[in-house]
């Protein structure tokens, strides 16, 4: 594919606004047209939708998200000296591109989004895509304002995203958290070469779609335990939930969960279970007292 819109090629304008790539902001940028649009429509029909984008840059993936019909982009950029050539994207799709000069880690969408519900598409930068990843799947109440995060991390992230138990390694907070709230799916990878500059390793574009009703748990119980379980993941239950109660065998036996296992043999629900029951040992205990 060699052309997508009427604005310049992005090497281009990479050239022409000095946009030599940072490491610090983690900036690996996309030029090819094919990859950009196959995120694009890898994130759902975008017709008249709302796009929430981190970190633009020169605006690669930006220009395939309105080329692919998404109604209004949000896209939030740090790097200032991206601003003007995402201005000239902005003029190109008048009213369609809002450029948020901040740090996503610390900006409010409320007031951009007014209410609306947002598809979230994002090239993240690769230091800060696991805590803006944790800050989307802890938002309360749930479902919360985004209908689906498509995003592309390094792949041994995107592997701890969707790991099941029996990937030991893989296996941990992260995706309990995830797979609790969301059905998570590596949907393709995407190789060094196709940034500029390489990353070390290859990435992988993942998809998360929320779940309408997690089962229901207290979200900040099931991260106490999954803390102490996978805070000494080698341990057995009986052991390393000792951090969270000083006797927590009545809580494994109320959980349907032998005091042997180790956390990376325990199933999503399984720690649903055990969030539940230390909600229910904290009330007999609290009631108890007074
Ligand atoms: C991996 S590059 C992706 C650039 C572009 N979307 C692409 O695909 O070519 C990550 C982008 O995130 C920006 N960035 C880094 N930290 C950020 C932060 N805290 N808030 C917003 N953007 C950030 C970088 O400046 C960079 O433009």
């Amino acid at each position: 594919m060699s052309q997508i819109d009427d604005l310049p090629p992005l090497r281009e304008v990479v050239e022409r606004h000095g946009l030599m790539a940072r490491k610090a902001l983690g900036q690996n940028f996309l030029f090819d047209l094919n990859l950009t649009g196959r995120i694009a429509r890898a994130a759902g029909p975008l017709d008249g939708e709302t796009v929430v984008e981190i970190g633009p840059g020169p605006g690669g993936l930006t220009r395939a998200l309105l080329a692919n019909g998404a109604g209004r982009v949000i896209a939030i950029e740090r790097d200032r000296r991206c601003l003007p050539a995402l201005a000239e994207i902005a003029a190109h799709y008048p009213g369609r591109l809002e450029v948020v000069d901040g740090d996503a880690l610390a900006t409010d969408l409320a007031p951009y989004l007014q209410g609306r519900p947002a598809r979230i598409v994002a090239n993240l930068p690769y230091n800060i895509g696991t805590p803006l990843l944790v800050g989307w799947l802890s938002q309360e109440p749930w479902p919360s304002w985004w209908t689906s995060l498509t995003l592309m991390f390094q792949r041994e992230v995107a592997e701890r995203i969707v790991a099941a138990p029996e990937e030991r390694a893989d296996y941990g907070r992260l995706a309990v958290l995830a797979n609790w709230r969301c059905r998570t799916k590596i949907l393709f990878d995407v190789p060094r070469g196709a940034f500029v500059p390489p990353p070390k390793i290859t990435s992988s574009v993942v998809q998360l779609l929320p779940r309408e009703a997690p089962e229901p748990c207290d979200r900040r119980l099931l991260e106490r335990v999954t803390l102490a379980a996978f805070g000494q993941r080698r341990k057995m239950l009986r052991q390393s939930l000792k951090a969270v109660l000083p006797d927590p065998a009545p809580i494994i036996a109320a959980a349907g969960l032998a005091e042997t296992a180790r956390a990376e043999e325990v199933p999503v629900s399984g720690f649903v279970r055990l969030a539940n029951a230390l909600a229910a040992e904290l009330q007999a205990g609290s009631s108890a007292r007074s």
